[in-house]
């Protein structure tokens, strides 16, 4: 095999070996209304039938669909969660109302805008149910007990968890949240707000970096902003304590890009660094004891489309998620694009009515581009030139 080191990894072996550094998964039962956003560690099955009865979609009267055009006798009431006890005759009618169960004898439910009513006697004053079980929704229309609802792997989705709630659970296996520690690294870095000398800038990778996690499971550990000392790098790496390590800038070959050196002098094994990607070939994967680590280059843009690809579906991956890649679509060029080289690119381009733009600058320190695009081109390696007109893979920005 060729050494990973050495040649620039394809994405797609860098995406199989990032996934084979995540350790075992550690499971844990948590209650619903704390597992929005995060995936689920076993298979949910219906513990019960939804719904439980024959229920009423509208408010007005249960009848046997027999009896039309009626009259009715009024005999009774039935409501959501107090239903009516008696049995229905021929002739008779029960009040109902939405979501209470059908009194035994009924069949259909007469909507109140299409009903007379005097006292108990009921007519029917408009076209009346068209057919036998109008308004009516069936027990296990949504689901029956023991149905499977959602399989391990899949996200709980807000629809999701009312679905498992409704289902008759009150908990659901979930993999452990991630801790990840992020840290950025250099001298020229000072924190977003203070004063900035002539030779520093804001530091912006960290909360760029927490914004694009806001969404997954996570516990973030801030280690700040380090500088370019292989000591003061050293010592953080040997104090962490996570499931991940983030880290941003010092991951290329200058004198003071000092990440992996640091990382391997804290006992760090790194299994590759450099793909053949653009924006964000330096970008470096391993273990540092029981955590992965991610060595991010530090130009912004980098670290953003990097930070889409590689952080974000590895946390998917800890998390358990059964489907961790972000997705891409496909859209139509409105302006030709010139031919790739040997690296995936991930170009910033807006996207309008269906059609989609490359940024004319595509320089990766560039924020500006960066904010302004709602998603990014990928460009095969190799891939030749485009016209307008042809159809391209996007991944949206949200
Ligand atoms: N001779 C070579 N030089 C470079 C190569 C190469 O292959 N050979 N690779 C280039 C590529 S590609 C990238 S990407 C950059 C990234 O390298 P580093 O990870 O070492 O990034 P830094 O040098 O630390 O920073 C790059 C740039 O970004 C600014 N920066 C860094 N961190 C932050 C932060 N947290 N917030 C805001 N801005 C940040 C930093 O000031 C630099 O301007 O290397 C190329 N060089
Ligand atoms: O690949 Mo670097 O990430 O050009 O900016």
């Amino acid at each position: 095999m060729a050494d990973p080191m050495a040649a620039l990894l394809p994405l797609s072996d860098a995406w199989s070996r990032l996934f084979a550094l995540a350790p075992p998964p550690a499971i844990e039962r948590v209650s619903l209304i704390d597992a929005a956003g995060r995936w689920t560690a076993d298979d949910v099955r219906a513990l019960r039938t939804q719904p439980s009865a024959d229920l009423s979609a509208m408010d007005g009267y249960a009848i046997r669909f027999a009896d039309l055009p009626g009259p009715w006798r009024v005999i009774g009431e039935s409501a959501a969660g107090r239903g009516f006890a008696g049995a229905v005759n021929p002739g008779e009618a029960v009040r109902i109302f939405t979501g209470a169960p059908l009194p035994p004898g009924t069949d259909t439910v007469m909507v109140q805008e299409e009903a007379a009513r005097d006292g108990d006697v009921l007519r029917l004053d408009g076209e009346g149910p068209a057919m036998h079980g109008r308004n009516v929704r069936r027990r296990g229309l949504d689901f029956s007990e023991s149905d499977w609802l959602v399989r391990s792997g899949e996200r709980l989705t807000p629809a999701r968890l009312a679905l498992i709630g409704a289902a008759g659970h009150g908990s659901v296996a979930v993999h452990r949240k991630v801790r990840v520690a992020i840290v950025a690294t250099g001298d020229e870095l000072v924190a977003p707000g203070a004063p900035v000398g002539a030779t520093q800038l804001p530091e912006t990778n960290r909360l760029m970096l927490a914004a694009q996690l806001a969404d997954l499971p996570v516990t973030l550990v801030d280690l700040g902003i380090l500088p370019d000392r292989r000591d003061a790098l050293e010592a953080a790496f040997r104090a962490v304590d996570a499931d991940l390590l983030v880290t941003s800038g010092g991951a290329s070959v200058g004198d003071h890009d000092l990440v992996r050196p640091a990382l391997e002098a804290a006992g760090a094994v790194i299994d590759f660094w450099k793909i053949a990607l653009r924006p964000g070939k330096p970008v470096m994967a391993g273990r540092l004891g029981g955590a992965v680590v991610l060595g991010l280059p530090g130009n912004p843009v980098s670290a953003f489309v990097t930070t889409l690809l590689f952080v974000r579906p590895l946390i998917a991956h800890l998390a358990g998620a059964a489907d961790p890649l972000p997705r891409t679509r496909t859209a139509t060029l409105a302006e030709p694009l010139g031919a790739n080289g040997e690296r995936t690119d991930y170009l910033r381009a807006e996207l309008h009515d269906g059609r989609v733009t490359a940024s004319t600058l595509q320089d990766s320190a560039m924020l500006r581009t960066l904010a302004r695009a709602t998603c990014l081109i990928v460009r095969e390696p190799h891939a030749p030139a485009a016209h307008a007109g042809d159809s391209v893979e996007i991944l949206d920005l949200a």
